[in-house]
């Protein structure tokens, strides 16, 4: 949705998501090291954050994701350092326009002409992980993580094996170093060490990582430092933090004297004049990239003058004296080994391509969709051929292009037959897929259909991964959805088997208990109705609220009742393919069997629109005091996303008071109009309750 026009309720609605999702990869990211989406989409998520806020700045939350670095440690085993200056990010600049508006926007600021020089420095951006390294008296006395920029964790035992980390800086007499100086930089992996470590790891059984900057992350942070002494990490300054005094005037100076105490520095560190030179830089870099030991994502650019940093200062989490210029999605070059086909739970077969692993954008890749017959027909791909492949914003990597295609050697024959079935396998016409028409008698569409009906958008069952569901379809155990609601009965069964424990079973167990009310919406987009995807699913039952009138609907309308035609279409979003599919879904003998059966197990409660999914729908609330995690303006759109009503004042009609500190008089009157009051974290879980 375009930022303009959107209401605020809307725009409050929406950063409230932003927070959390933002927040959650957060965690993922740097806590974790497992980051779940690529970087590009965690960008474009951060941006629309950004717009969001610019034009609703009366909204901003006050755990805005725009102020926030990185992520808090509080659960780390390791011990925790407070930052004496704080460790901060860097904003992003995607296209040259916004170096050079980065350039004027300095300018401006420092009430500079239009002509004026700004030097900055020019650097290759690592993908690490920040460590500042304290030293006093020229000894290394404590290295820490930025952990949220206040407080990060304590690693001096960790880094104590890092040869790039000299113990002592080198250089007194000819150089002076500071009675006390925090040398910041990045901890990194090269990417040839990260490969073996990668091997080494597989080989062990050990967790694999999924990039150089998370197998940095996850050897740094760690409990027991001998661990860290085995991974092969590096270093490299690019700044500094706290300091008794900083001996130079510029960035550039600065950096070579860290270099001559016996630190590294970056050899792609220059200082250029101009935003010409600046961009000519980032494009040598580029060049470079691949040849490169280390993984890069973009090019750092800093004011040069130190005095005009200053001046500069900071904004929220990020200096204004420097800029992060991203690179866009990275390219390489490896060879398609093999093409596997996949049936999925429509009996679709999907090519994937085996590759040579290969690293891309930062992620080892392995495997590689090849989408259909026709991708495959237009590359002309076929096993043994040189490919380009790309990864985009987006975390599937794909093969843009096939760099031996005119080698003479026999085309790729698509299978006819299902390879998990050997039913035949036919396209349709007018589509591109081809299909296995093994239906029900397929074991991959079934365990398709299985795994789509636990995945995270449909009943989302914590503990039941696809794994486990192949393992107990190998089993027999699950032949159906309601199968699952009987597991309980093969308790003792399933904690014979190894890798399951009473404790894990419990959990499983228990988990499955809890979707015994599940949500009709998500129920009915884990059937796998084609052309029923989840948010039609959601638009299906705000008409229908239960599962039985959709069904009946769906099935008058499959016989021609022309009112029932007509009220499916009147939703948003359903048109005649969806009313066919319903239609057809619901014909079919053996697919009402498996609801009816899905249905004695679950029991999905009446399904009701989403702004009245709370307990003060059609309430009326007022907010007084002073509130203290959000502003006034943010809980009233809450409200109204609730299906409350705000109210500046009380009277008869309040339903509600949500009251801080210092309240007063309209306590008083609550007391005796007899009106519920809650305080902020009660309302905060009305919030989180409505989902
Ligand atoms: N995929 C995800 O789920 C996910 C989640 C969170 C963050 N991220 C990614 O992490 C990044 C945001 O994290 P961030 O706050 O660490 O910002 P950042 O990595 O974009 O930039 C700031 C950091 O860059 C590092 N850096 C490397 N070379 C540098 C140099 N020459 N000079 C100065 N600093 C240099 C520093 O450690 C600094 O803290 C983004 O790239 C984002 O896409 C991804
Ligand atoms: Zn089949």
């Amino acid at each position: 949705m375009s930022v303009e026009g959107m209401s605020e309720a809307d725009a409050a609605n929406e950063l409230m998501r932003l927070a959390r999702t933002i927040a959650k990869h957060n965690r993922l990211y740097h806590a974790e090291d497992a980051p779940e989406i690529p970087d590009a989409e965690y960008d474009a998520l951060v941006r629309r954050n950004a717009e969001l806020e610019a034009a609703f700045p009366h909204l901003i939350r006050p755990d805005s994701p725009s102020a926030l670095v990185g992520h808090e440690v509080a659960a780390s085993p390791l011990s925790k350092v407070r930052h004496e200056v704080r460790m901060m990010s860097l904003d992003n600049a995607f296209s040259d326009e916004e170096v050079e508006e980065f350039v004027a926007r300095v300018r401006r600021f420092l009430n500079l002409p239009a002509d004026a020089e700004v030097a900055m420095t020019a650097e290759d951006k690592i993908d690490g992980l920040s460590c500042s390294l304290r030293y006093e008296n020229g000894k290394l006395v404590r290295a820490a993580t930025r952990g949220d920029g206040q407080v990060g964790e304590d690693v001096t035992a960790n880094v104590a094996h890092i040869a790039d980390i000299p113990q002592e800086l080198k250089g007194e007499g000819l150089f002076d170093v500071p009675a006390m100086f925090e040398i910041r930089g990045e901890v990194y992996m090269a990417k040839a060490d990260f490969l073996s470590l990668n091997e080494r790891q597989a080989e062990a059984g050990d967790k694999v990582f999924a990039n150089p900057r998370n197998a940095a992350a996850g050897s740094l942070r760690q409990k027991d430092a001998s661990v860290t002494a085995a991974r092969p990490l590096r270093f490299l300054a690019h700044g500094w933090g706290a300091a008794s005094e900083v001996p130079a005037a510029t960035q550039f100076e600065m950096m070579r004297k860290i270099a001559a105490w016996g630190v590294p520095v970056s050899p792609l560190l220059v200082r250029c004049s101009s935003s010409v030179d600046m961009i000519a830089h980032y494009r040598a870099i580029q060049q470079a990239r691949a040849d490169l030991p280390y993984d890069i994502d973009g090019v750092v650019y800093k004011v040069d003058r130190l005095d005009w940093q200053e001046r500069l200062g900071f904004v929220a989490k990020a200096p204004r004296w420097g800029m992060a210029h991203k690179f866009p999605a990275e390219r390489a070059e490896t060879t398609l080994e093999a093409i596997d086909i996949q049936v999925g739970r429509t009996g679709k077969l999907t090519p994937v391509g085996r590759l040579k692993p290969v690293l891309v954008g930062g992620v080892t890749v392995t495997n590689v969709t090849l989408h259909n017959r026709d991708e495959i027909a237009r590359l002309g791909l076929r096993v043994g051929d040189r490919v380009v492949l790309q990864r985009a914003g987006d975390v599937i990597p794909q093969v843009v292009e096939n760099l031996t295609r005119d080698e003479p050697r026999e085309a790729y024959h698509f299978p006819d037959h299902c390879p998990e079935c050997q039913s035949e396998a036919v396209n349709e016409e007018g589509e591109v897929d081809v299909r296995c028409t093994g239906g029900l008698i397929c074991p991959a569409q079934r365990v398709e259909r299985l795994k789509h009906f636990v995945s995270r958008a449909a009943l989302d069952i914590e503990g039941l991964g696809e794994k486990t569901i192949v393992e107990f379809f190998g089993l027999g155990w699950l032949e159906s959805p309601a199968d699952i609601f009987r597991l309980r009965k093969r308790r003792s069964d399933i904690v014979g088997r190894e890798g399951w424990k009473d404790k894990s079973v419990g959990n499983l167990l228990a988990a499955i208990e809890a979707k015994r009310t599940p949500d009709a919406a998500r129920l009915l987009f884990g059937l796998g109705i084609r052309h029923v995807g989840a948010v039609t699913a959601r638009d299906l039952l705000k008409r229908f609220v239960t599962l039985p009138v959709l069904r009946e609907a769906a099935q008058k309308a499959r016989e021609g009742d022309s009112d029932a035609v007509a009220d499916l279409l009147s939703i948003d979003g359903v048109g005649p393919v969806v009313v066919e599919a319903l239609g057809d879904f619901f014909h079919e003998h053996h697919n009402i069997e498996v609801w009816d059966d899905l249905l004695s197990e679950v029991s999905p409660p009446d399904y009701v629109v989403e702004t009245r999914a709370s307990a003060v729908a059609g309430k009326t609330v007022v907010f007084t005091g002073k509130l203290e995690t959000m502003s006034r303006d943010e809980a009233k759109a809450q409200a109204e996303s609730l299906g409350a009503r705000a109210a500046g004042s009380v009277s008869p009609k309040t339903d509600l008071i949500v009251a801080g500190p210092g309240a007063g008089s309209k306590l008083k009157k609550a007391a005796e109009l007899g009106i519920e009051v809650i305080d902020e974290a009660a309302w905060a879980e009305i919030v989180r309750s409505a989902g």
